[in-house]
Formats: C-alpha cells, sequence, structure tokens
C-alpha cells in the first residue's frame, strides 16, 4: 500500500509536500489518516500557502450542505480556473443558479432522453464477440438503449451475441408480437426452466412456474382476490399504514423542512402493507427513524442482480454466484434476508393456527392460502413451509417494487406538470364533495373509484415507466411471429414494454407528453387500451392478478399525499435505473410542505 511507506515522523513539511507532488493523493491520504481526518497545513512564510485539508465526513457535510452560502467557489477558484471563464463551474450566486436551472430543466426535459437514445445506433456484430461489447457498453442504461435501438429497427430486433456463450436473442416492442406471444399462442410460450433459473430465488411461487402449479396459484391468488372480504381487509391495511407510517413520518419531514428520498418512503409503505395483508405482520419499515429492515432494502439488490443475469453470459453470472462476488454476492444475501423475513412469520402463523378453530368470519390471506393449498396438497411440515415462503415471496414481490416505483414516477411527473396536480387536487374537492378546509381525510375505495382523472395520471406514468420494464419468453416449438420473424425452440425473446410506452406508432406524434387526458374517455369515464398496446399489467392468461388492488392502493396514497401536502421536488437529475423494475437510479429528493396549497388559476 502506498500510504504505509508515508509515516508519521515525515509528515508536514512544506519540502515534503513538493516532493511528494507526484503521488499527491497518497500523500494526502497517508497524512490525513495519520491526523484523524483534519490536518493544518503551514505553507513557506513568503507565500500564502497555509490551507486545512479535510475527509472528515461531517466536515464535508458542513462545508458541501449545511452552511453552504459561507463556501462559494469565490475569486481565487476563478483565478486558477480562468480558462473556464463565466461556466457553471466556475461563477456563484445568481449566474451560477441561471446556469444550473438551466441545464437542469434540460436535462430533464421529456425529449432529451429520446435525444440521447436516438443517438444510440444498433450495435456492431463483430467477429466472434458479437453485439455483447455494445450491449456491456450500455448496460447501464440498459431500457434506454432497447429503445433507441428498437425505434430505429421499427420494434424488432435480433441481437447477436458471442460465439462462445447462448446470448443471442430476439427483442421486440411490436404489439402484434406481444399480442401473438402473451396472448394467441400462449401455450408455445411458457416461463420455461430458462426462466426459473434466473429467477431461482422464487422457488416455486407463481411467477416461476407454468402448467398445474401454476394454474394452482392462479385460481388460489384469484379466488381469494375476488372474496367479499378482501377489499375490506385491503382498505383497512392501506388505512392503519398510513396512519400509523407515512403520515406520522411526512409530518416530521414537513415540520423540519428536511430533504429526503420519497422512494424510500413509498418502498417502505409498499412492503409494510404487503406484509401485513399476507402475512398479518407489521415490519414498520416506514416510521420515524427510518429503521434499517432487512428484507425490505433485500428487493433492490435482488432486482438488480436479475437483470444483470438477463444481460451477461450465462456462464459468467453463474461463475460470481459459485464464487459468491459482485451482484451476485448481493442476490444470495438478499436471500437470506427474504428467507430470515418470511419462515418465522409463516411459524408464528402456524402455531397460532393450531391453537385456534379458525371460523370462516376470520378472513385472513395467510389462513385463506393455507388452506387453499392443504386441499391439494399432503406434504411434511418442511415442504409446506418452503412452498408458503414461495407463495408470499412471489407476492411480495409483485407488490412492493411495481406499486412504489409508479408512485414514485407520478410524484415526478406532476412536479414536471403542475397544472395535472392542479387538476388533480380540483377532481378530488369537486367529485368528493369536500370543504376547502378539510384536510384531514381518508379516502376510501368507493371514493377512489370516482377519480378518473387521476386514474388516468397514473396509467400515463405506467406507459413511460412500467414497472416491469421487460420480459423473457422461450418459444417450445419453431413459430413465425407477426413481424415476420422466426423464431426456433429455445431462442430467447425479450419483450420490452418500457419501449412500447414511447414509440410514436403506438401513442402517435405526442407520445412523449405527459397525457392524463389520454386515458379518458368521451363520456367521461375510464379509457381502456388493449393490453397489447399497453402491457405495464402484462396481457394474455398470466394478466396480472393485482392490477385493480394496485390501483386502490395507489389512488389511496396519492390522493392523500396530494390533499394534504405540498410536494417540491429538488433540482437533480433523474434516470431509470438498469433493472427488471424501473425505479429511479438514485431516488427522488423531495421537500414536504403541510396543507393544500390554495387553488390559483
Ligand atoms: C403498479 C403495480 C403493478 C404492475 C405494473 C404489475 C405488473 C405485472 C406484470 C407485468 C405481470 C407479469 C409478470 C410476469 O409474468 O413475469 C404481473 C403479474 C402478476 N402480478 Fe402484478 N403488477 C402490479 C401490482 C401487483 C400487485 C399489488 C399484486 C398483488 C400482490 C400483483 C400480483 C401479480 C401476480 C400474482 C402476478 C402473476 C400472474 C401470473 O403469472 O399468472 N401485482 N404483474
Amino acid at each position: 500500500m502506498v500510504e504505509i511507506e508515508f509515516s508519521a515522523n515525515k509528515l508536514a513539511s512544506g519540502c515534503y509536500v513538493a516532493w511528494a507532488y507526484h503521488c499527491v493523493h497518497e500523500y494526502a491520504t497517508a497524512v490525513l489518516v495519520e491526523t484523524k481526518g483534519t490536518f493544518e497545513f503551514h505553507g513557506p512564510v513568503f507565500a500564502s500557502l497555509n490551507m486545512l485539508a479535510t475527509s472528515d465526513p461531517a466536515n464535508i457535510h458542513h462545508i458541501l450542505s449545511r452552511n453552504f452560502s459561507n463556501y462559494p467557489k469565490g475569486l481565487q477558484f476563478r483565478k486558477i480556473f480562468d480558462i473556464l471563464g463565466n461556466g457553471i463551474f466556475n461563477v456563484d450566486s445568481e449566474l451560477w443558479e441561471i446556469h444550473r436551472k438551466t441545464t437542469m430543466s434540460l436535462m430533464s426535459h421529456a425529449k432529451f432522453q429520446t435525444l440521447l437514445e436516438r443517438n444510440i445506433s444498433v450495435p456492431t456484430n463483430w467477429p466472434i464477440v458479437g453485439m455483447l461489447p455494445g450491449l456491456i457498453r450500455n448496460a447501464h442504461h440498459v431500457h434506454e438503449y432497447a429503445t433507441a435501438v428498437l425505434v430505429e429497427t421499427k420494434g424488432t430486433f435480433e441481437f447477436h451475441g458471442p460465439v462462445f456463450a447462448n446470448l443471442n436473442m430476439l427483442a421486440t416492442s411490436d404489439p402484434a408480437n406481444i399480442h401473438h406471444i402473451l396472448s394467441r399462442n400462449f401455450s408455445n410460450y411458457p416461463k420455461g426452466p430458462k426462466f426459473r433459473e434466473i429467477f431461482d430465488i422464487l422457488g416455486n411461487g407463481i411467477f416461476n412456474v407454468d402448467s398445474e402449479l401454476w394454474e394452482i396459484h392462479r385460481r388460489t391468488t384469484m379466488s381469494l382476490m375476488n372474496h367479499a372480504k378482501f377489499q375490506f381487509l385491503l382498505q383497512r391495511n392501506v388505512w392503519e399504514v398510513i396512519e400509523n407510517g407515512l403520515r406520522p413520518v411526512l409530518d416530521v419531514f414537513a415540520e423540519q423542512g428536511t430533504l429526503f428520498d420519497l422512494q424510500d418512503i413509498f418502498q417502505r409503505f409498499t412492503f409494510d402493507a404487503i406484509s401485513k395483508l399476507l402475512l398479518d405482520h407489521d415490519p414498520k419499515s416506514l416510521s420515524i427513524g427510518l429503521p434499517h429492515v432487512p428484507c425490505e432494502k433485500a428487493f433492490n439488490d435482488a432486482v438488480d442482480a436479475l437483470m444483470y443475469r438477463h444481460i451477461l453470459p450465462e456462464g459468467c453470472w453463474k461463475l460470481q454466484k459459485w464464487l459468491r462476488i459482485g451482484k451476485e454476492k448481493k442476490l444470495s444475501q438478499a436471500w437470506e434476508a427474504f428467507d430470515q423475513f418470511l419462515y418465522p412469520c409463516i411459524s408464528r402463523k402456524q402455531e397460532e393456527l393450531m391453537d385456534k378453530t379458525i371460523k370462516d368470519e376470520d378472513f385472513d390471506l395467510f389462513t385463506a392460502y393455507i388452506k387453499a393449498f392443504n386441499q391439494w396438497t399432503n406434504r411434511d411440515n418442511n415442504s409446506v413451509q418452503e412452498f408458503l415462503r414461495d407463495t408470499f415471496l412471489n407476492l411480495m414481490f409483485a407488490g412492493r417494487d411495481t406499486t412504489s416505483a409508479t408512485l414514485t414516477w407520478f410524484f415526478w411527473l406532476l412536479a414536471k406538470n403542475p397544472l395535472v396536480e392542479k387538476r388533480i387536487r380540483e377532481e378530488i374537492q369537486q367529485q368528493l364533495h369536500l370543504k376547502e378546509d378539510e384536510t384531514h381525510k381518508l379516502f376510501n375505495i368507493e371514493e377512489t373509484r370516482k377519480l378518473v382523472y387521476l386514474h388516468g395520471a397514473l396509467c400515463e406514468t405506467l406507459r413511460f415507466f412500467p414497472s416491469v420494464a421487460i420480459e423473457h419468453k422461450l418459444p417450445l416449438e419453431f413459430d413465425i411471429l407477426p413481424s415476420g420473424h422466426c423464431v426456433s425452440p429455445n431462442a430467447k425473446i425479450v419483450l420490452s414494454f418500457y419501449t412500447m410506452g414511447r414509440m410514436e406508432s403506438i401513442w402517435g406524434k405526442d407520445c412523449l407528453e405527459f397525457k392524463p387526458e389520454r386515458w379518458i374517455s368521451k363520456q367521461g369515464g375510464i379509457k381502456h387500451e388493449p393490453s397489447f398496446k399497453f402491457p405495464a399489467f402484462n396481457a394474455g392468461p398470466r394478466t396480472c392478478l393485482g392490477k385493480e388492488m394496485a390501483f386502490i392502493q395507489m389512488k389511496i396514497v396519492a390522493a392523500t399525499i396530494i390533499y394534504n401536502y405540498h410536494i417540491q421536488v429538488e433540482d437533480q437529475i433523474i434516470s431509470p435505473s438498469a433493472s427488471i423494475i424501473v425505479q429511479m437510479k438514485h431516488g427522488l429528493k423531495v421537500r414536504l410542505i403541510k396543507g393544500v396549497p390554495l387553488m390559483s388559476n
């Protein structure tokens, strides 16, 4: 290590710093480590070279954030960097603000991303390595990359991987192909063994299985969600998490005026809500102080790693898995966190059930699942526990990230479209006949059904940012797609839902504009688009089972926040994560103001 070569007694001589100039960072590191993070440097008496060096996080926070106004770039900086003139790096105060606002607003303009995307071209097919270099180079923004390539190739593109890896695939965002694969020729496109291998963490849950086991899962889940008491249970759960978690936490942020990550809040909210609904257990990850709950954070690591398994050659991620390194290490840690959360909950519930006779009026989902599965299986307790673990983990995956990601993108889009926010607030007030000063309100399911414009704004959010960005299929038999492309058995097909929402050929010339009106019929009701055009909730026999539940939950949360608070989104660069679930890569930093802003025209 270079630092070790600098010993304490060599510190702090003006001559030494000149000598150490060629390795100044290592030198500074050695000195700062030795002096516990802050060091006063004394320059020669004839030169103004005294300085304080620091790497102490508390000082950094103080200088760059808390007391920011006291530490401008200043004249000295401008003198050194005179070559940069009046550019953003070199200026302070008003001019800096103008630069920053302009650059920020251009970079977050809806068409900026497209500009970037259109500059990306179809990857070169190199000898031996195929198109892999292009894919790896763009892996950090894989959804925008796929969009650019698919728009250029009119919706279907054959990707050639290296000769040594089984990475050839056909990517498509053509609605006719989507309809064919997900609905018309559904039986030829099961999830299959390759999907199960990639998503091994999901075990025998609904997302991962085909045929009879999938039908059992689907029948059971559907019948429970259609149960007369389900919506009552759902509403009660959402209200409890709002009252005990969301509102107290938001109130504290509003009172303190501090900056916080709204995406983190929504992830905690949906995690607590789905755990409570399925397992009758509230982990309270959304409480004041935002405690660290390992299972809650494990979802992010898991979806990231699962995306990389789609991009890397199979041998690579399998080797990483075996060595427990990189994203695979995080995935196996996530796996442990899920098991440590789920198994104790399952055992506790099983014990509770043994102690009491279940009456029909005691409808809770956990009990209902056990009853349903007991009808078709008579296995030992371990495998029942494993099966329940898989079932609940799949439903938690289904219910946590999808909904929280949509809510986060929704509030970001509202901040960029304040007129839409105003119209939603007006709709809430008019449709629900609320008084002006009525601020503390829990919205019920019947009320949310009247909020058509809000519904349109959520659909529009999902058009741009479908939570499940891609799907992956392997045909059983040779097939010809409506686009004319031939696919052989086991050829990898990737369906890009993310691309579909941004295609002019599907949504028209204004496809990049955020227009909730798109979703409202002439009669003023919700306009339903065919699922092969808008596949955010999938299409065909495997259509999402939680669509209605998701809308209820999102509308209650969105209405509660819009009606009681005003969210100010900070200037920041926003980009989608390169993950199966399209979240915001760096979260969404916001401030909150309590109270309903005046409705100006
Ligand atoms: C905005 C929210 C949501 C979106 C965008 C969404 C989207 C999707 C998509 C695209 C699929 C197909 C995935 C695949 O086959 O690989 C799916 C399946 C599914 N979703 Fe959702 N989902 C949402 C919320 C929920 C919620 C809250 C639940 C309830 C727990 C849920 C339950 C399910 C289930 C059980 C399936 C599996 C269906 C099957 O394979 O037969 N979803 N969802």
